[in-house]
């Protein structure tokens, strides 16, 4: 099985400001794994580094330290020159992500060709049709034939998830698909990732605020803050019972969406790096502690990652009466 496993990933930014640099921890010893048929859920508020984990899997910012490492079905790890082919990412913008001067068919013939899934005009052709029938937008060869403009928000994230899995990838990484769409089509495009996983058994990456969908679409949730997994386990658990003080805070804060809320999580101000006085990196005890209802003494010590039931794990010294450093994510094993 095609298997995607981030290790101890850390990135540090520099910032500058006038004649001065300092340098700012995004993400902080990340570890977990992502296994066909599987979605893990990030989750977290507005800066907590989300985004900055999926372009370092996709390969647009280069990890500070830390390990990458596909591996194929017989095991062994995937070289870097077929990494695209298996790593694709579905972008937060549909309007962005698509080239306005180009027509769909464009898009999507060129990753067939490049990745070596299409030979000749005719091939190719069929293919960008059945890719866009897999993503519900037919008649395909009319939708082929327009233009990002001519085509509504849904339809073009619906494009950016074809082009995703014309290299024929396997794992799939998804920063916030569906936050710039309307609300009445959001399901409808959550929906389709769910069945594409399903029938290509896909390892996802869901990269949202949203706690109930997070829920809903996703077997494991990583909850982060300040470029720290805080929390991790299956996604019921963790929502319905979350464990470290940060995530009982987003979860009371997100309505219910059985209640008629949209169950979202409160975008708090985003954390600016120039305005930490302490930097993630730097600190050398809990971030969440000048937040937490909880704090104690302990908490300037950087608690580990204890278990607070089965699967699941909870970085806070609230919990350390319970058993031990079995992560598995840190233990090298799926997350
Ligand atoms: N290129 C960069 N240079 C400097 N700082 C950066 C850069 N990219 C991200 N950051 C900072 O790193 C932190 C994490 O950002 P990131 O976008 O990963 O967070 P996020 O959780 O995805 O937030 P959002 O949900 O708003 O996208 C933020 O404080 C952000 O300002």
């Amino acid at each position: 099985m095609t298997a995607l496993e981030v290790r101890d990933l850390v990135k540090d930014f520099t910032i500058r400001s006038g004649l001065r640099h300092s340098r700012f921890r995004a993400v902080d010893n990340v570890s977990f794994t992502l296994t066909p048929g599987r979605t893990v859920a990030l989750v977290g508020e507005s800066g907590s580094g989300k985004s900055t984990v999926a372009r370092m899997i996709a390969r647009l910012e280069k990890p500070t330290a830390g390990r990458i490492t596909l591996t194929g079905p017989d095991g062994g790890r995937i070289a870097d020159r077929v990494y695209r082919d298996h790593v694709q990412m579905v972008f937060q913008d549909p309007f962005a992500s698509l080239n306005p001067f180009h027509t769909v068919e464009h898009h999507l013939a060129r990753p067939l060709k490049l990745h070596g899934r299409a030979k000749g005009g005719e091939d190719t052709r069929r293919k960008v049709e059945q890719l866009l029938e897999r993503v519900n937008l037919t008649p395909a060869a009319d939708i082929a034939r327009r233009r990002p403009h001519e085509l509504s928000g849904g339809q073009r994230q619906r494009v950016a998830i074809a082009r995703a899995l014309a290299p024929g990838a396997r794992i799939v990484i998804a920063d916030e698909p569906v936050s710039m769409l309307d609300v009445s089509i959001r399901l409808g495009v959550l929906n389709l990732l769910a069945r594409l996983q399903r029938e290509d058994d896909l390892a996802v990456l869901y990269i949202t605020h949203d706690l109930a969908t997070a829920r809903h679409f996703s077997d494991d949730i990583l909850v982060m803050y300040r470029g720290r997994v805080v929390e991790r386990g299956p996604a019921d658990d963790v929502i319905l019972d979350p464990r470290h003080p940060y995530t009982r805070i987003l979860a009371a804060a997100a309505p219910d969406p059985d209640a008629g809320g949209r169950g979202r999580l409160a975008r708090e101000p985003r954390i600016e790096p120039a305005g930490n006085s302490k930097l993630p990196g730097d600190d050398p005890g809990c971030t969440f502690r000048d937040r937490c209802p909880s704090a104690m003494d302990v908490c300037s010590r950087l608690p580990e990652d204890f278990a607070v039931a089965y699967d699941h794990y909870a970085k806070c010294w609230l919990h350390a009466d319970g058993e031990r450093g079995t992560n598995p994510a840190t233990e090298g094993a799926n997350a």
